[in-house]
């Protein structure tokens, strides 16, 4: 049995900071299940561009209200109980209206401390930065 907690986490090198998100990583590849799962804080009025060339990432938005805009300029609305999953790596933008909270999953898992690139992806797991 794993069993980790959002208390565990906080603090510790599994609370990951980028410029205008806080990621807590509860689950990550050392784990061993094959798949990555992050808490993660989007600050208020940030805007993210993103495009995991190396993952695929399914959010769970749990708190908060924002909009997505994918490849095609389209829009979605963000807020609790909507997921979204950026198929065949596609390129998109999280505009985060409120402080913004969501679930994360990765495939492949993430490893521990990735933040984005100048693409906004992260790096293949053979090349995420040592702990
Ligand atoms: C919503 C989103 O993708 N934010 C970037 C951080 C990433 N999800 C993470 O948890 O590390």
């Amino acid at each position: 049995m794993i069993i980790h907690s959002l208390a565990e986490v906080t603090g510790t090198e599994r609370e990951v900071r980028g410029p205008l998100w806080t990621s807590r990583r509860l689950l990550l590849a050392g784990d061993g299940v094959g798949f990555s799962l992050n808490d993660t804080v989007v600050h208020a009025g940030a805007e993210l561009e993103m495009q995991y060339l190396n993952h695929v990432e399914a959010v769970y938005v749990v708190e908060g209200r924002g909009e997505l805009v994918d490849e095609t300029g389209q829009t979605h609305p963000l807020e609790p109980g909507v997921l979204y999953l950026a198929d065949a790596h596609q390129r998109h933008t999280l505009h985060a209206h409120t402080e913004f909270r969501a679930l994360c999953v990765f495939d492949p898992p993430l490893t521990g401390r990735e933040v984005h690139d100048e693409r906004g992806a992260f790096p293949p797991p053979g090349q995420a930065p040592a702990r």
